[in-house]
C-alpha cells in the first residue's frame, strides 16, 4: 500500500493485534496507528511487543485516538480528561500523536456486547470527521452500527453517518496468512471498498466480499470461528500420539506439519478436496481405518453442525445486541 491512512483501533484484543501486528510486519507505518485499549495491563503487553505503538488508555481514550485530540465536547474538562488518558508512547511519535490529523479509518475492534456504548460515545466524532468505520465486532449488523452513530450524533451539527463496513477476519492474520468475508453498505464508494480491502489484504491470503449482509454470519461459522476448529482438531491428534505412546512434543510437530502440508497441498492441487483425501486413503489400509471411524461416528454432521451453530449464534448475537430495542 503506497497510502498510509491513519488507523485508529478501538480496542486493543486479540484481532485488533493480529491486524496491526500484521500491517506493522509488511512494513504499514508505526506513526500511522493509534490504539485505544481500556485494559491496563493488555496496554503493558502491547506497549511492550510493539515499542513505539502509540497506545492510549483511559476513559476518554477512543476519542482521542478518534480525533487525534480531547473532542470539544470535553474542553470545559480538558485537565482532568487528560489526566485520565495515559499515553503509553515514545518521545518520537508523543510529537507525532500531537500533530496528528483525525484519523482516516476507525477499526471498532471491541466486543460486541460492548459496541453500542463505544459507537454512540464516539458518534459525534464519527459525524464530524466522516472516516471510513470498518467493524469487525461478530454480530452486530451494519444498520444498528448505523443506528447506533444516529442516537450518539443526535446534537452534532451533520447529521450525515459515514460509511461502514463488516469484516470478519481471523486470527491468522497475525501471521499474514488470514482469511476474511467483508460487506460493505450501499454509501460506501468504490474507494472506501478498495482502502478496507487493501488494508485486510495485507494480513489476509484471502479476503471475499459478499453481497447480503446475512452471509458475514456464514464467514464468521467458517473462517472467523474456523482457526479454532483446527486447533481442537490439532489438540486431539496430539491427544490421540500420546495415548498411544508417542512423546507430546512429537505427536504436537507431526500434527502441525501434517495441518500445514494438507492445507498448502489443496491449496496448490487442481484436485478437489474429495480427491485429494481419496488419494491418500488405500483400500482397506490405514487412513480407510481411521476415515471409517470418523464417519460412523458422524464426523461430517458434526461439522455441519458446529458451523450452523456458529452462524446461529453470529445471527442470535444481533438480535441480542443490536436488536432495535436498542
Ligand atoms: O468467537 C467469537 O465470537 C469470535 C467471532 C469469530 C471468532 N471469534
Amino acid at each position: 500500500m503506497t497510502n498510509h491512512p491513519r488507523i485508529a483501533f478501538i480496542g486493543g484484543g486479540n484481532m485488533a493485534e493480529a491486524i496491526i501486528g500484521g500491517l506493522l510486519s509488511c512494513g504499514y507505518p508505526i506513526s500511522r496507528c493509534v490504539i485505544s485499549e481500556p485494559v491496563q495491563a493488555r496496554c503493558d503487553f502491547l506497549h511492550a511487543k510493539y515499542p513505539g505503538l502509540c497506545i492510549l488508555s483511559g476513559s476518554d481514550a477512543n476519542r482521542l485516538a478518534v480525533n487525534g485530540s480531547i473532542s470539544s465536547a470535553d474542553e470545559s474538562s480538558d485537565a482532568s480528561a487528560a489526566a485520565t488518558v495515559s499515553l503509553q508512547v515514545n518521545a518520537t511519535n508523543a510529537q507525532e500523536l500531537s500533530s496528528l490529523a483525525a484519523a482516516d479509518v476507525i477499526i471498532l475492534a471491541v466486543k460486541p456486547q460492548v459496541l453500542r456504548s463505544v459507537v454512540v460515545d464516539l458518534a459525534p466524532a464519527l459525524l464530524a470527521l466522516q472516516p471510513l468505520v470498518i467493524s469487525i465486532a461478530a454480530g452486530i449488523e451494519t444498520s444498528a452500527i448505523a443506528r447506533f452513530m444516529a442516537e450518539g450524533g443526535q446534537d452534532s451539527q451533520s447529521s450525515t453517518l459515514p460509511p461502514v463496513i463488516r469484516v470478519m477476519p481471523n486470527t491468522p492474520a497475525l501471521v499474514l496468512e488470514g482469511a476474511a468475508g467483508m460487506y460493505a453498505t450501499a454509501d460506501a464508494t468504490a474507494e472506501h471498498r478498495q482502502l478496507a480491502e487493501s488494508l485486510m489484504a495485507a494480513v489476509s491470503k484471502k479476503v471475499c466480499w459478499v453481497e447480503s449482509e446475512g452471509l458475514i454470519d456464514t464467514v464468521t461459522g467458517i473462517s472467523g470461528s474456523g482457526p479454532a476448529y483446527f486447533f481442537l482438531m490439532m489438540e486431539a491428534m496430539e491427544e490421540a500420539g500420546v495415548a498411544l505412546g508417542m512423546d507430546r512434543e512429537t505427536a504436537k510437530a507431526l500434527t502441525i506439519q501434517t495441518c500445514l502440508g494438507a492445507a498448502k497441498m489443496a491449496q496448490s492441487s487442481e484436485d478437489d478436496l474429495k480427491t485429494l483425501r481419496v488419494k491418500v486413503t488405500s483400500p482397506q489400509g490405514t487412513t480407510d481405518a481411521a476415515i471409517k471411524t470418523f464417519e460412523a461416528g458422524g464426523f461430517r454432521d458434526l461439522v455441519q453442525k458446529g458451523v450452523a451453530a456458529a452462524d446461529a449464534r453470529s445471527r442470535t448475537l444481533a438480535k441480542e445486541l443490536g436488536g432495535s430495542k436498542l
